[in-house]
């Protein structure tokens, strides 16, 4: 399938004037053919009148439709082929191995999505049936189930071109939730955003959708981005990238007269606690494995464990020679764009010249234009309390320890640390009492907390939570990987006491779907 450069708005291609858009290979520093033409308000007005006109047959469609058309969709971006792999790799300079499993990971979402849409517990169906003899007042008929909010805006993220971007979590969520999409594709990968919205433009219409089900637009994030936040008919809005960008959008959002939630995902430094048990019988071992997670995708990662704790001693410090060694010897890396591998090298060169902070070690150097090398740093509890731009996300493979003098100084620590993803927890046994300490504290602060492993890698599953509470994303109540994503794109409706032939099937007497439902408050299938 040739890249074009043009937009797709439902089943129309359509080149955008507002200026051209080109991707940058970032390994060799070119400039990719072809240029994509940039959309502008008249492309934002049509993708939304199209995706408000889907809204309604789009959600009345069966759940075996629904969950076809996501199966539809994963096998036409298999079906891209090679061409998907090798545009996804020379525009965001990531390796094949990296693009061929975000593939895997991104086709396994939308058909995981596929299995939730038919299982139906999404509808979370609840009937508490009519009392007309309750005393001192008769009860109602009162029945539950969640509907999709209506048309959704994605913003692709640009550090995972497929999982994270236009046939993404958010994508599949909203689409398994029943809600047009409308995106607007990541100007680091435009050719790989077009290819992927081809594969939804087509499944589209081989399902026999409207095709306002899904459009794709170009351009710069502050006029076509908040233009498509801004329209009155999108009604919820999913993003993964900066704390700028996300807060921008916030504000979009929340000025519009009807406000409407934004779904941010935007900085963690996902801190490690170095429990004292596992630095005695571990330090070096717990060393090189931080150090892979560390510099895995060039850092590019918002699980990066950015943030290191443990108490000062021999054992932490045998824990820094160990990471110092495997960071010396890693490869320098290729960044995904060079305004992120220009924002690490300043980053990087703000904790080498802060004097509160000690340098500890420096990846390999490579020869290509925008290579990242891994950074280690050092500092003292009492430094780190001082500074409040030592919380500050380095996006990239640094990291920073802190050495506490004891104990309660890192619970102390771990209670000042903003939101976060994730929090990693090493441990052994006789940790026990220090982490049932440490966990009620980290609860509060992040979405997933991990014991004995490393942050990176998130699983996609029904119990999985990404998010956090801010500045971590920007709504902590929810998840942005995983089935329960569904739930930022739906809302409940009551139904009260409507007659059977008007009720929705969900929730009509004789359980029609077979559906899991709580009929006054037991969960059963009759
Ligand atoms: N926590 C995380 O998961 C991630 C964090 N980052 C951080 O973000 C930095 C930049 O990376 P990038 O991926 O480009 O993230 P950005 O937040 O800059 O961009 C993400 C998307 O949002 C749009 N956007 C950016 N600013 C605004 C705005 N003010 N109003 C409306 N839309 C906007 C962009 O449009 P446009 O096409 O115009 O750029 C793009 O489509 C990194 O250096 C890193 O610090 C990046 C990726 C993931
Ligand atoms: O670690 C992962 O697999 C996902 C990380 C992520 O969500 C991100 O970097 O944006």
């Amino acid at each position: 399938m040739p890249v074009t450069g043009e937009m797709l708005i439902g089943a129309a291609t359509l080149r955008g004037t507002e200026g051209d858009i080109h991707a940058v290979n970032p390994a060799t520093g070119e400039t990719m053919a072809p240029a994509f033409g940039g959309g502008g308000a008249a492309e934002v007005e049509r993708a939304c009148a199209l995706a408000e006109a889907a809204f309604g047959p789009y959600r009345e469609t069966t759940p075996e439709q629904r969950a076809g058309f996501l199966e539809a969709c994963a096998q036409a971006i298999l079906d891209l082929g090679d061409a998907l792999v090798e545009r996804a790799c020379a525009e965001s300079g990531l390796p094949r191995g990296r693009i061929e499993g975000e593939r895997g990971r991104t086709v396994g979402q939308l058909r995981l999505f596929a299995q939730e849409v038919r299982d139906g517990g999404w509808l979370d169906a609840r009937i508490d049936p009519a009392q007309p003899q309750r005393q001192p007042l008769p009860r109602a008929d009162l029945r539950l189930r969640q509907i999709p909010v209506g048309p959704v805006a994605v913003f692709g993220a640009s550090n995972f071109p497929l999982a994270f971007s236009v046939g993404g979590g958010d994508t599949a969520s909203a689409l398994a939730a029943g809600c047009p999409v409308v995106v607007k594709a990541h100007s680091a990968h435009p050719g790989t955003s077009e290819l992927v919205g081809r594969a939804i433009q087509s499944a589209v219409k081989a399902c026999g959708l409207p095709e306002g089900v899904f459009s794709l637009l170009f351009g710069s994030g502050a006029k076509v981005g908040s233009a498509l936040v801004a329209d009155p008919r999108i009604q919820a809005v999913g993003f993964t990238g900066s704390f700028a960008g996300g807060t921008a959008l916030l504000k979009v959002a929340q000025s519009r007269p009807q406000p409407i939630p934004v779904y941010a995902e935007m900085s963690s430094i996902n801190p490690v606690f170095l429990l004292p048990g596992a630095l005695a019988k571990r330090a070096a071992a717990i060393g090189q494995g931080f150090v892979g997670s560390l510099t895995l995708g060039a850092g590019q990662f918002c699980t990066n464990p950015g943030l290191v704790l443990g108490v000062e001693g021999a054992a932490l410090d045998t824990f820094a020679q160990a990471a110092t060694g495997a960071l010396q010897g890693a490869a320098a890396q290729t960044m995904l764009t060079p305004g992120i591998h220009k924002a690490y090298v300043e980053g990087v060169a703000r904790l080498a010249s802060n004097n509160r902070v000690q340098s500890l070690a420096e990846g390999v150097a490579g020869p290509g234009p925008y290579q990242g090398r891994a950074a280690l740093f050092s500092t003292t509890a009492e430094h780190f309390a001082a500074d409040h731009s030592l919380l500050e996300e380095v996006f990239g493979a640094a990291s920073l320890i802190i050495r506490c003098p004891d104990e309660a100084t890192m619970l102390r620590l771990a209670q000042q640390i903003e939101g976060q993803l994730t929090a990693t927890i090493q441990m052994e046994d006789e940790d026990l009492e220090l982490a049932r300490r440490l966990v009620p504290v980290l609860e509060r602060k992040v979405g997933r907390i991990l014991v004995n492993g490393y942050p990176t890698g998130v699983e996609v599953g029904h119990a999985m939570v990404h998010g956090g509470p801010w500045p971590a994303t920007s709504d902590g109540r929810t998840t942005s990987v995983g089935t329960l994503a569904i739930r930022r794109f739906l809302r409940p409706v009551c139904y009260q006491d409507f007659p059977e032939a008007l009720l929705p099937e969900a929730l009509r007497p004789g359980n029609p779907m077979r559906l899991w439902r709580r009929t006054d408050g037991v969960l059963g299938r009759d």
